[in-house]
Order: C-alpha cells, then sequence, then structure tokens
C-alpha cells in the first residue's frame, strides 16, 4: 500500500483517511501537524484559530493573553468541582523547529502516514502529539460526564523553540499566570525507545556563551606576536578538552545519562577579513547544558581560568545564562508526584526518572516554584525531536490518549494539601 500523502491543503476531521477507518483523533493531529507553526516566522494565527475550534468542540472557554506583541498564549480552561483548590496545568507550546526538507522522506508538514502507521511531521513528537492528545482525552473524559475536583488548565504558548523569552518567560510574571493559581504542570518530556517511559523532574541549564578574542593585528606573511588566533586555539581546546572529560564520564562507572553530565559544543566561529590580514578579533560561541548538580560558580570560575590562560583580554559573555537549578520532588512524600507515579503504575508504565537534557518551559514553572514534570508518553520510539524524518507511530499516539485520560483524573483529584481550601 502506497503512504497516504494528503497534502498541506487538506482539513482533519477524517479526511486524512481514504479508507475511513482512521481514529479521529489521529486525523486531527495530522490536520494540527500541518500547520505551519515552524520558526522563523511561525503561523501562530492558524494554531490559534484550530485552538479556538477546539474550545468550542470541547464547550471550554479559551483566553488569550498577549505577552509580547504577535506572541499569544491560549488558555483553555475545565473548572474544577472545588474550583478554590489549586489547579493543574497542562502545558504545550505550538512552534517547531524548521526543518532540512531536502533529508525529509515527505513533505514535512503534510503529516504523511505510511503503511506501518508511522505519521511523519515537524512536531510529530515535538510536541504537537502532547497537545492533540490531551485535547483528545479531556474530549473522552468530558463526553462521559466526568467531574474533577480541581481545575484544569491547557496552556498553549508561543516560542518555547527559541527560548521562551516572548512566551513563558513572560507568561509567568503575567497577572493572569498568577490567577491560575497553578498546583502542579505537566509539560513534554522526550520518546523512550524501549518499552519504558520517560520522565524529567529537572533540566540541566542552558548557558549560551561567546568568548572574544582580541589580538595584535599585521600582514599575513608575518610572524605576528599575540595573535586572535593563538589565543583563540587556546579556548577551544579548553572547552573542548573538558567536552571530552565529560563525555568519557557519560556511561561510565555510575549509570549516567545525558542529563547528568555537563555537554559543550562549539557551534560557531567568527573572525577575519582578509586571507592576508591577521585578524584583530576572532569570536568563538559554544552550548553548554549543566546538570543541576554542578555548583554554577564553580563552573563560572573555571570558564574565567580558561579565559585567562588563553591570552590577555580575553573576554565572555552570555546570550543565555539560566540559574535556577529547582528540581521537582519524586518522593513518594510529593502528593503530585505521587498521584503521577502510582496512575502510571495502575496502567503498568516502568518509569525512568532522568533530568531533561536540553531546556523546555518547565524550567520557567520551577523557576517560580511550582512542580513540574516533563513527559510526553512514547515508548518504543526513537528520539526524533529537531531531526530529520521526525515521526510517531499512531498506535503510540493513540496509547497516549490513554495514558492522559487516566493522568488527568489522577492529578486533579490530589487531595487537598495544607493551606489548601
Ligand atoms: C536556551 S533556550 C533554548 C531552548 C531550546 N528548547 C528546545 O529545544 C533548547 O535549545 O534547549
Ligand atoms: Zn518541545
Ligand atoms: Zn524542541
Amino acid at each position: 500500500m502506497l503512504p497516504d500523502k494528503d497534502g498541506p491543503s487538506q482539513g482533519g476531521g477524517g479526511t486524512a483517511d481514504p479508507g475511513g477507518s482512521e481514529d479521529p483523533a489521529v486525523s486531527l493531529f495530522r490536520e494540527y501537524l500541518r500547520l505551519r507553526t515552524v520558526h522563523p516566522e511561525p503561523d501562530y494565527g492558524a494554531a490559534l484559530r484550530f485552538l479556538d475550534r477546539m474550545a468550542l468542540e470541547l464547550k471550554l472557554p479559551a483566553k488569550k493573553v498577549e505577552v509580547c506583541p504577535g506572541r499569544v498564549v491560549l488558555i483553555m480552561t475545565w473548572l474544577g468541582s472545588k474550583p478554590s483548590l489549586k489547579s493543574i496545568v497542562l502545558n504545550s507550546h505550538v512552534d517547531v523547529v524548521p526543518v532540512y526538507q531536502e533529508h525529509w522522506k515527505y513533505d514535512a508538514f503534510a503529516a504523511v502516514k505510511d503503511d506501518e502507521g508511522n505519521i511523519y511531521g515537524r512536531g510529530a513528537q515535538d510536541m504537537k502529539c502532547v497537545t492533540i492528545q490531551y485535547i483528545e482525552a479531556v474530549r473522552r473524559l468530558r463526553a462521559r460526564g466526568t467531574t474533577l475536583p480541581r481545575t484544569v488548565h491547557f496552556l498553549f504558548v508561543p516560542d518555547e523553540e527559541v527560548g521562551g523569552h516572548a512566551g513563558m518567560e513572560m507568561f509567568v510574571k503575567h497577572p493572569e499566570f498568577t490567577k491560575l493559581n497553578i498546583g502542579f504542570a505537566l509539560d513534554e518530556g522526550l520518546a523512550n525507545p524501549g518499552e519504558s517511559y520517560t520522565v524529567f523532574y529537572g533540566e540541566r541549564n542552558p548557558w549560551w556563551i561567546t568568548v572574544k578574542c582580541p589580538g595584535d593585528p599585521g600582514h599575513g606573511s608575518r610572524f605576528v606576536e599575540n595573535t586572535a588566533a593563538e589565543k583563540l586555539r587556546r579556548v577551544i581546546n579548553a572547552f573542548l578538552d573538558f567536552r571530552e572529560s565529560e563525555r568519557k564520564r557519560l556511561n561510565t562507572g555510575e549509570c549516567f545519562t545525558l542529563g547528568d553530565v555537563t555537554t559543550v559544543n562549539m557551534t560557531k566561529v567568527n573572525g577575519g577579513v582578509a586571507y592576508n590580514v591577521v585578524p584583530a578579533h576572532m569570536d568563538v560561541s559554544f552550548d553548554m547544558r549543566i546538570p543541576p548538580t554542578v555548583d554554577l560558580q564553580d563552573f563560572e570560575e573555571r570558564i574565567k581560568r580558561w579565559c585567562r590562560e588563553a591570552g590577555e583580554d580575553v573576554t565572555y559573555q552570555f546570550a543565555q545564562k539560566h540559574m535556577d537549578q529547582e528540581v521537582t520532588s519524586t518522593a513518594d512524600s510529593n502528593p503530585w508526584w505521587s498521584a503521577f507515579s502510582t496512575a502510571c503504575r495502575t496502567m503498568n508504565m516502568n518509569l525512568k526518572t532522568e533530568i531533561f537534557p536540553a531546556a523546555t518551559d518547565s524550567r520557567f514553572f520551577r523557576a517560580v516554584g511550582l512542580p513540574a514534570i516533563g513527559f510526553s508518553p512514547m515508548n518504543n520510539t526513537p528520539i526524533l525531536l529537531h531531526d530529520h524524518n521526525e515521526f510517531l507511530n499512531e498506535r503510540v499516539f493513540l496509547r497516549g490518549i490513554d495514558v492522559y485520560e487516566c493522568l488527568v483524573p489522577a492529578l486533579a483529584s490530589v487531595a487537598p494539601g495544607p493551606g489548601e481550601a
């Protein structure tokens, strides 16, 4: 059978499957994948229209908060029977990262489903699947007439993929955020290639740094002293030697995961004006991710030393420097975690708890003192976020809806804690 190649203009709601056998939830997921909410110019208007339609279908009120010009957070609310209790947040970002279309098997915005049920599209794992799984789980719960004690807020946020600065970082400071009276948030995680599901209780801190190496200029035919390039070489060696030592630490001795070590990647180099002019400046940039167990002050001292030892006037500046190291407790004494993990156990799901290797909007919840768990219910799935040919199998997707159908009531039924009405 040939893959079902619906074009990007195709609507959802059952039109995706010529055989008529496709689950409507899968068709809706594919419809959402076709919206081009891709950087650098995401079509947020299309996503907001889609989400407004979801709110109408679910008969839930939707509120829009423009946190920055053109950057809207949409909040859909399912009011609990005890609305004074702290609420549950189901968070998802609307934007997706760009693609190298020439490396994809199919159009990355056509949501092609192959004959194995694999659905290809940018955002299939990160994280349009989760958005639709939340919606479909709640659709089922409401269709059954379920009432929940705690209020559930869905947040659909822009700009996570570019750091959340015009998205969740702004929203957590907004009065509308405070009004949500949040007790606990669920946000995205990663696929697990095995049977288990990975759950994230903290994140590494992103530090993006540019090291600037000034030097003496001169003719390209001479042995100029004190060159920018010599300093640059020492800087690169210091950072990359450290990278290598951390790479070796991964998977040796204790069972480290990526979230437990510091990664360093050299991502940009700049400098030079002509072949025969020794440059007056050369810059190098690194993407570093630092586990919450690392002393950040010590780490910055180490960077200072590397720069000092590289030569005269070597300086650095940060483009990102997240400093909060809050993690969410995975002890049974944390009632949110207990409800989450117990519900997963009843579904026979094996959980692996880890530190998230990259950065998500969860860090902004944790930074304001709220517990947050990163979880995308995708097992038996290769990790393909931001990669070519990102896909999710429809059976895994549908199982994820079952998972939230169990998790959401469990979380929204957590007994009132001390200080709650
Ligand atoms: C440092 S803000 C960038 C956030 C981005 N998030 C998802 O990929 C990341 O690179 O982890
Ligand atoms: Zn994401
Ligand atoms: Zn991402």
